[in-house]
């Protein structure tokens, strides 16, 4: 690769005036960037503008205003979907008296009745992009609106209104919204279509999670091959919810209960539902989570509080019952070969990323916990021949993975005596992989504090002095001959470059902690990069986090909370604190002010602390930021734009307390 590959044929300077400073207007940037708004351009993308939709009408129909929706796919690249709701508002918008509210919502980006909770109480939708988002990226697209008793139509092409909302008739019956559009070929390519069959699942799923929808299927035969599993019509309406749909998928396997856990709870005005089975052995179990109909295939906070809740009810019940050996059960040994659904119905979400894979919301965790486990101990209880059979299979399963650690503790030891460790890393004394962690920190003033904050038994300090060598643009004898790296890589016992091997590792996890200002930041990006290029497996292998230290402590009277950032203190200073008193702020300079107790609580102990979990980019630019240079990667990290950094780093924070905490 040359440079110009790298930097892209840059004008001459001569050249490089004011004309050249684009600004990306209304929903250019959404064609510019499609990936940042819908994860990329690829098929799941193309299916991810239905579920957009679908989730519009779906969000009416949890509402309660909405009990009907048609789903049509008219021909391979061209969808209809219609609700029966309110209708989007027709009238003109306050804040541009010359433009419907329809038209507000299809073309700019950020308008959506969702901020507030005043017309929607728990909702898929939240960034008020997801409409404009398709608009921007279809060729055609025409919104109906039935409402007052009138029939109003507008049509759209690539973002731009063909015409203005416009009165076509009367709509004495019938009242709701319908969204009719083709993706371009343009974003999409010429070959992108729709696949009914993704299609027909995202459908009946949405039926499943809401009791209170119809859906009416329909799809133009020509798309169906003979026997086809899709049907060309279907109504889908299930009373019975996520306890149908398990059944359902599970028809045709070897259970170990006869009939799934299944409930529905409800818990300061929000709705968990959910079905767990027990599955023979050799099937693979699955666990489906949703917020507010949205699926979370990355899982979140829901899930980790679901899995708290089912282990523990388990363990109490041994625990009752006189096993102790249910004491050492994880969420793993538990849950291994279970069937899950679950769908919760919260009314302020927050979910990483415009396509939601992946619920934040810290409250979810301690609700969803709150709302299965009493049932599940009441469910066990009911009938001990089947709780104990569950016990005792779940107990087999740890008894296996002692086995096993052990197993490998004991090779790992005998490799470890032949080690030379360099001088400053303070060690932990475990030697048990899900537990243990080393801590890369920088300058001996932060290595000092955190060797105070540590748990010596699970937690290694290593403090790297001053920047490390500038990993991206470095030769290769330059980086074999750096100090600080050759000890990085002793301390975690692997070998850079071609003879790494995850195996070799000697912690679970290595977490990068650097201070929270750009310096830090640029720390952190250099470390990134070293791993990338020398070590990716580590990466891949899902074992390299960035510590999340907070800038901001903010104080009044006994009350204590942390910042992250600027934003952040904001916020809390808004929400968190008694308008009327003293509020102390003070801000952090680096770790090594930071007093141990501090640091623990709100970096380092698993407890309390978030970590973020570093991802290797899969399709989008970030990727290339990666490959390029770490002062891009300060920028990403750094960056106003959260889509940016989500996009390579993943909030793992609940799954890294589910395995330790557990
Ligand atoms: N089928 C519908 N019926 C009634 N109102 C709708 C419908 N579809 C969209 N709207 C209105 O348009 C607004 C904007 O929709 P849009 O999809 O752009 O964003 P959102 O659903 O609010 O959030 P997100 O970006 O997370 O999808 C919604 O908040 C809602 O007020």
């Amino acid at each position: 690769m040359n440079m110009s590959d790298l930097f892209g044929n840059a004008a001459s300077d001569d050249n490089y005036d004011a004309s050249n400073i684009e600004v990306l207007e209304g929903l250019e940037p959404v064609r510019h960037r499609p990936g940042m708004y819908i994860g990329g351009t690829d098929e799941r993308a193309y299916h991810h503008l239905a579920a957009e939709i679908l989730d519009n009408s779906m969000d009416e129909a949890v509402a309660g205003h909405a009990n009907r929706i048609d789903f049509h796919l008219e021909s391979a690249t061209t969808l209809s979907i219609r609700d029966n709701g309110r209708g989007m508002p027709t009238g003109n918008h306050p804040k541009f008296p010359d433009k419907s509210a329809v038209e507000v919502i299809m073309t700019t980006l950020h308008a959506g009745g969702k901020f507030s909770g005043k017309s929607y109480a728990t909702s898929g939708g939240l960034h008020g992009v997801g409409a404009s988002v398709v608009n921007a990226l279809s060729s055609a697209l025409l919104v109906e609106i039935a409402r007052d008793k009138k029939l109003y139509q507008q049509s759209f092409s690539r973002g731009k209104p063909l015409d203005a909302l416009t009165e076509i008739g009367g709509a004495p019956n019938r009242r709701g919204t319908t969204v009719t559009f083709t993706p371009d070929t343009e974003i999409f390519g010429e070959k992108a279509h729709f696949r009914p069959s993704t299609l027909y699942r995202m459908a009946r799923s949405k039926a499943y999670l809401f009791a209170g929808v119809e859906i009416r299927w329909q799809c133009d035969p020509a798309l169906l091959a003979d026997n086809d599993p899709v049907p060309a019509e279907a109504v889908l309406h299930y009373p019975g919810g996520l306890a149908d749909y398990l059944n359902d998928v599970t028809r045709d396997k070897a259970l170990m209960v006869s009939t799934p856990f299944a409930e529905i709870a409800e818990l300061d005005g929000q709705k968990f539902e959910w079905a767990i089975t027990w599955l023979g052995a050799g099937e693979d179990g699955f666990f489906h989570s949703y917020c507010n109909t949205v699926p979370t295939p990355s899982g979140g906070t829901h899930e980790t509080g679901f899995r708290q809740a089912i282990v523990r009810a388990l363990r109490n019940y041994g625990d009752l019952a006189g096993n102790r050996k249910a004491a050492d059960l994880t969420a793993d040994d538990v849950l291994a070969n279970t069937g899950v659904m679950l769908s919760v119905f919260l009314r302020d979400p927050q979910f990483q990323g415009q396509t939601k894979d992946r619920l934040v919301s810290t409250d979810a965790t301690r609700m969803t916990e709150q709302a299965v486990r009493d049932r599940f101990e009441h469910w066990l209880s009911a009938d001990s021949a089947r709780a104990n059979f569950l016990l005792e299979a779940a107990i087999e399963r740890a008894e296996e993975r002692k086995r096993r650690k052990k197993e490998k503790e004991v090779a790992r030891k005998s490799a470890t005596r032949r080690l030379r460790l360099p001088g400053k890393l303070a060690d932990c004394t475990s030697n048990d992989l899900d537990l243990t962690e080393l801590f890369l920190v920088e300058g001996d003033s932060a290595g000092g504090s955190a060797k105070q904050a540590r748990n010596r038994k699970t937690q290694a300090v290593l403090p790297l002095r001053g920047k490390i060598l500038n990993v991206a643009s470095a030769t290769v004898e330059k980086l074999s001959g750096n100090q600080e790296l050759s000890d990085l890589a002793l301390a975690l016992g692997v070998r850079p470059g071609k003879d790494f091997k995850v195996d070799d590792l000697r912690y679970g996890r290595v977490v990068i902690m650097t201070d929270a200002d750009v310096d830090g930041a640029h720390i952190a990006a250099l470390l990134m990069t070293y791993f990338y290029r020398e070590m990716p497996q580590l990466i891949e292998a899902g074992r390299l986090y960035l510590a999340q230290p907070p800038l901001y402590r903010i104080n009044q009277g006994g009350k204590t909370l942390y910042a992250l950032d600027d934003a952040q203190r904001d916020t809390l200073l808004e929400t968190g604190f008694d308008k009327r008193g003293k509020i102390d702020i003070s801000r952090f300079k680096g770790l090594g002010e930071m007093p141990p107790a501090q640091l623990k609580e709100t970096t380092m102990n698993p407890a309390s602390r978030r970590l973020l979990k570093v991802e290797l980019p899969q399709r989008d630019s970030i990727g290339a930021d990666l490959r390029r240079t770490t002062d891009q990667l300060v920028n990403t990290l750094m960056g106003k734009k959260a889509e940016l950094r989500f996009g390579y780093i993943r909030d793992h924070a609940e799954d890294a307390l589910a395995n330790l905490d557990v």
